[in-house]
């Protein structure tokens, strides 16, 4: 972990008055020393079946596994505030395997730098990336910038993305959010996502401040 957002602990007991919990238990501990290992083979299976053509026979024997491995899951959920896959800082995207497994390399009130590889999980037609991934990676570190700049959580309003050229898959790329402006509750964030000096996408967001209590 080399750079994360400064997010403030705060008790899983804490009321949130029905909002947005401004702060939440971020650890590094939590789902044990080999969680960050676990999320890896998770994705790296996710990849694997979306590349993968099996046989009538290994899917069958692959359906029998994960029965087993999600009957295994079932007495241990979690609310959101205390599940690993998104409250632990020192894995990429926060443990969280909803997200792409971006790496943060700086993020302050100046803006959020990250690196992100998209795989074949990932892939949206004819070896290139999904837009859908894109905008989610945007939406995600956009709302960090936001967050960070005005010490605040936010909601994204709009989430405007313009595919400037295709994003690979397995290279690794850049993305940049950064703060425009803000006027009083609206905070505009910009991001850019790039292969070396190409341009493969840009952000124009606005994201809401929220109110005490808001959800
Ligand atoms: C460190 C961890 C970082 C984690 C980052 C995670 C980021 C993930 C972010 C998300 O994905 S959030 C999920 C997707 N977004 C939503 O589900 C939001 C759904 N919409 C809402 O909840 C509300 O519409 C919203 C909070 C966005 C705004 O409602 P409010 O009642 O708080 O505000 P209001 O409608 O009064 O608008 C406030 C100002 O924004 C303006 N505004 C709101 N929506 C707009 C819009 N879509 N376009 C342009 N302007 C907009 C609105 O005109 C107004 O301008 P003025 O102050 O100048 O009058």
């Amino acid at each position: 972990m080399s750079a994360q957002p400064d997010v403030e602990s705060s008790s899983a007991s804490d009321a949130h008055e029905g909002g947005f919990r401004p702060t939440f238990d971020v650890s590094t501990e939590r789902g044990g020393p080999n969680y960050g290992k676990f999320v890896g083979q998770v994705r790296e299976f996710m990849d694997r079946v979306r590349a993968a053509l099996p046989s009538a026979e290994l899917t069958d024997e692959l359906l029998a596994d994960l029965k087993s491995m999600n009957a295994k899951l079932v007495d241990f959920e979690t609310d959101e505030w205390t599940s690993p896959s998104g409250t632990r800082i020192d894995l990429p995207a926060r443990g969280n395997i909803t997200l792409p497994p971006y790496d943060i390399v700086d993020a302050g009130p100046d803006g959020v730098d990250a690196t992100i590889t998209f795989t074949r999980f990932n892939l949206g037609g004819n070896g290139a990336a999904h837009g859908g991934f894109v905008a989610l990676l945007f939406d995600d570190l956009g709302g960090m910038a936001a967050a960070l700049n005005i010490e605040g959580i936010c909601r994204t309003a709009y989430l405007k993305i313009d595919y400037r050229s295709l994003t690979p898959l397995n290279s690794e790329l850049a993305v940049r959010c950064w703060v425009d402006r803000v006027e009083g509750r609206k905070v505009y964030v910009r991001g850019t996502l790039h292969e070396g000096d190409r341009l493969c996408a840009e952000m124009d967001a606005l994201f809401i401040k929220l109110k005490p209590g808001q959800p």
